[in-house]
């Protein structure tokens, strides 16, 4: 989507994991390793970089295995990026999540400004890459703009270790096996959202112009279901699908602690935001993308 808006060469993609041949095929993709300073200020200083959009973290249920590992990445990676955008005055996006929020936040919605005491490494990491980057913000201008997704929901890439995975996962078990067993409770209710309105609401958030910016931070929502639910819409397009349910209690409890629904009033004032995807359109939309893999 980037690219066919900025042009092929003008996005460059990274990780320090290989990426699928057609991410290769698609235009530029580099080694980058946000632990390593010397090489991001490299990339950036060669590239003429001038947006940054800091995607790499370990998500909420990695993340717990693996607490030490999380924080590298997540807090000093953050500040290696951070760090570098306000050396070479970079516009810098990054993502906060449903998981920034905790227990003690209100769950029904959650207003962008509240209580956020999140019990997770994960969730600890992106409040704090919340309140660094308005800070950096305040005290010396750096364009700090950061998103809280919904749990996202993509035909294209793999779960990567997050307590919403098994609503991407449920349409790859629908078209193979038939069946899917889920490791929430099926009354499970968190908010979700299609990665083209991610991508989009992303782009038109970078966009946007400063001065309509009452944050720096925002909720940004889409729809709201649980195990249950996505099961019986997908269940129109194909009926076999049987779903069993075997809550794992790690998963359950970062769910259970997490808001049910996104207040993101702020983002349709600011700036315009609203969701195309509901879940009727989520769901025919992701059983279409991933059929010819199956058939
Ligand atoms: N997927 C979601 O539902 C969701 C929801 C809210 C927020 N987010 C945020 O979006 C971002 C991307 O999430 P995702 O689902 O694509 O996660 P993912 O786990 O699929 O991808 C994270 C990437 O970070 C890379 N990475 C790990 N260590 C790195 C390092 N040292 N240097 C550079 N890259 C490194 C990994 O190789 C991986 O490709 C994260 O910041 C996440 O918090 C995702
Ligand atoms: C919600 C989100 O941040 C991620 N998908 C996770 O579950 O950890």
């Amino acid at each position: 989507m980037c690219r066919k808006q900025y042009g092929t060469e003008n996005v460059i993609l990274s990780d320090i994991k290989k990426a699928p041949p057609e991410v290769y095929r698609s235009g530029p993709f580099v080694y980058a390793d946000v632990l390593d300073y010397k090489n991001l200020r490299e990339l950036v200083v060669n590239n003429r970089i001038t947006w940054l959009v800091h995607y790499s973290a370990l998500l909420s249920v990695v993340g717990e295995a693996n607490v030490a590992l999380a924080r590298k990445i997540n807090i000093t990676g953050l500040h290696n990026v951070l760090d570098l955008a306000l050396e070479s005055c970079l516009r810098l996006f990054v993502p906060s999540t449903i998981g920034a929020f905790g227990p003690s936040s209100p769950r029904d919605p959650a207003p962008d400004l509240c209580v956020q005491r999140p019990h997770t490494i994960y969730g600890v990491s992106k409040v704090h890459a919340e309140l660094m980057g308005e800070y950096l913000h305040h005290k010396y201008g750096l364009d700090f703009r950061c998103l809280r997704y919904p749990g996202i929901i993509s035909a294209n890439t793999q779960p990567g270790g997050g307590t919403t995975d098994y609503a991407v996962q449920i349409f790859h078990d629908a078209l193979s096996t038939g069946h899917h067993e889920c490791y929430l409770r099926a009354d499970t209710r968190l908010p979700m959202m299609h990665i083209g309105d991610c991508h989009r609401a992303t782009v038109e958030f970078m966009h946007a112009p400063e001065c309509q910016l009452s944050l720096r931070t925002y909720n940004i929502a889409a729809m709201s279901f649980t195990p249950e639910e996505v099961s019986t819409e997908i269940r129109k397009h194909l009926p076999h699908l049987k779903v069993t349910y075997n809550p794992d209690s790690v998963r359950q409890t970062i769910a259970d602690s997490w808001p049910v629904r996104f207040d993101d009033s702020n983002a349709q004032r600011d700036w315009g935001w609203k969701s195309t995807y509901g879940l009727e359109e989520l769901v025919s939309d992701m059983l279409q993308a991933n059929y010819l893999t199956y058939s």
